[in-house]
């Protein structure tokens, strides 16, 4: 926990141990927690992100959840990163030009063609599934999964980014210690991930045709290297470390992403409901649950891969509730039939919702596109979070082995800034960002307030 009473700069500007290596550039963002400036190194003028984190916590967890996960090509490239008691860590990572947002937002307004074409879709679903399932492999969740924290390079390869919210789950009986979490020293990535991920014959120079044979032999490889994380799990859990005060049941270590998962609410950090960007944000978070797993990465996926397929965000909630109907009004009503226990959900008794007869469903909302388009983004957003495909198995899915190929990765198209910069997205996604507004009642419709045996009850018309 932060001491109150330590002092901190006003500034990564006065910081010497910074400065003496890193020449300072412009800022190229800032979030709820942080901000984020273009840096040089002085040593060999390598372009990087120095990412200054204002809460401890989020700090802690970004370096915990990076340090575990630098082997994944689709994770950001973590260099070194500065930390004491009484200063906000200062991460330095590698510089990415663009994200996932401003893919989308290029599509819509800039690109002739005005969509991500199918092939195009297919390489970044790839590089995404790649990444969420390198986390939930080494037992992390990332919480915060949103077009705008998939940053990409030049070069197109996608790293999952800002893990400020991510959670380490320990397994049963590890109890973290955080005078431990940041004790040992730290090796940075010997070379940068893009190269050392990806091989030779999938690179920008390469440009003979991919065939399917190719293709093929490139998934096997990706799905080949979630196999290969498992050997770094083991001490990933034991250096372990993490804030986290989850614990985890592992049931089938092949199917580790639907393990049961308990979550323990220790010391001064429970696990809270208030967790992801709320277009992203899965039911059971929105109904309050503080007992959740990485179920709730994969609901983040299918909106954001919906939103690939129809460049619009597919739940565009004004507050928790007008988010929650906006799910059901697509997806029909949450009740035990589709998710057996969701009564138990700690808003369930406390908010409830007219019966919706005739869900819109998600062929309405994403017109045009094909039967298998559709079934993907179906096995993300079941309510039921058992139900939900994992990153492993959607890296199977007859969708991504099917015609049309994906794009090799040198062949996207790659916007040039990224959606932060960009005043018009900029708005949509600053609408986001009030995490501290979880259970907000303001911009939705009528409602009828009971009281009940448990306290009251309120419904929304
Ligand atoms: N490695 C990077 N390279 C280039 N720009 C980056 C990098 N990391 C972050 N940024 C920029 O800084 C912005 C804020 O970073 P980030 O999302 O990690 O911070 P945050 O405080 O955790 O944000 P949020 O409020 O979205 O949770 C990003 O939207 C992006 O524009």
């Amino acid at each position: 926990m932060e001491p109150a009473s330590k002092s901190k700069s006003w500034s990564i500007h006065t910081r010497s141990e910074i400065t003496c290596k890193y020449e300072i550039q412009q800022r190229v963002g800032s979030g709820a927690y942080s901000d984020v400036y273009k840096a040089r190194r002085l040593s060999d003028n390598l372009v990087v992100a120095l990412k200054e984190v204002h809460d401890y916590q989020s700090g802690l967890r970004e370096i915990e959840a990076l340090k575990a996960l630098q082997h994944c090509p689709n994770v950001v490239v973590l260099h070194e990163y500065f930390w004491s008691d009484d200063e906000d860590a200062v991460l330095v990572l590698e510089f990415l030009q663009t994200d996932l947002a401003s893919v989308i937002r290029s599509a819509k307004k800039e690109w002739e063609d005005g969509v991500i074409r199918v092939p195009e879709i297919k390489r970044w679903m790839l590089q995404i599934l790649s990444g969420v399932d390198a986390c939930h492999r080494s037992s992390i969740v990332h919480r915060d999964l949103k077009p705008s924290n998939l940053l990409i390079a030049a070069d197109g390869v996608l790293k999952l980014a800002d893990f400020g919210q991510a959670r380490i789950l320990l397994e049963p009986g590890f109890v973290a210690n955080n005078d431990d979490l940041l004790s040992s020293a730290y090796e940075p990535p010997v070379m940068s991930a893009p190269e050392k991920g990806i091989k030779d014959d999938y690179k920008s120079q390469n440009k003979e045709p991919l065939t399917k044979e190719k293709y093929i032999d490139q998934l096997d490889e990706i799905r080949g290297q979630a196999y290969m994380y498992e050997f770094d799990k083991e001490s990933n859990l034991q250096d372990g470390n993490a804030s986290c005060l989850a614990t985890c049941t592992a049931s089938d270590e092949e199917d580790f992403a639907k393990s049961s998962y308990s979550y323990q609410e220790e010391g001064d950090t429970p696990l809270t409901s208030c967790v992801g960007t709320r277009w992203f944000r899965a039911p059971e978070l929105l109904y309050g649950s503080t007992n959740y797993g990485p179920e709730i990465d994969l609901w983040s996926l299918g909106c954001i891969f919906a939103e690939l397929f129809s460049l619009k965000p597919l739940f565009p909630g004004t507050s928790d509730i007008d988010q929650l109907s906006r799910i059901f009004s697509v997806l029909g009503n949450l009740s035990e039939e589709v998710w057996p226990g969701c009564v138990k959900l700690p808003d369930y008794q406390t908010i409830s919702f007219c019966k919706i007869d005739n869900p819109i469903g998600l062929e309405e909302c994403l017109p045009n596109r094909s039967a298998d388009e559709i079934l993907i983004v179906k096995k993300l957003l079941s309510f039921d979070p058992a139900n939900r495909a994992t990153a492993m198995e959607l890296l199977h899915d007859k969708y991504l082995e099917d015609s049309p190929l994906p794009l090799p990765i040198s062949e996207l198209r790659v916007p040039s800034t990224n959606s932060s910069q960009d005043d018009e997205s900029h708005g949509d996604w600053f609408d986001n960002r009030d995490m501290e507004s979880d259970s907000d009642f303001d911009e939705f419709g009528s409602m009828d307030v009971t009281n009940t045996d448990a306290g009251f009850s309120i419904k929304f018309f």
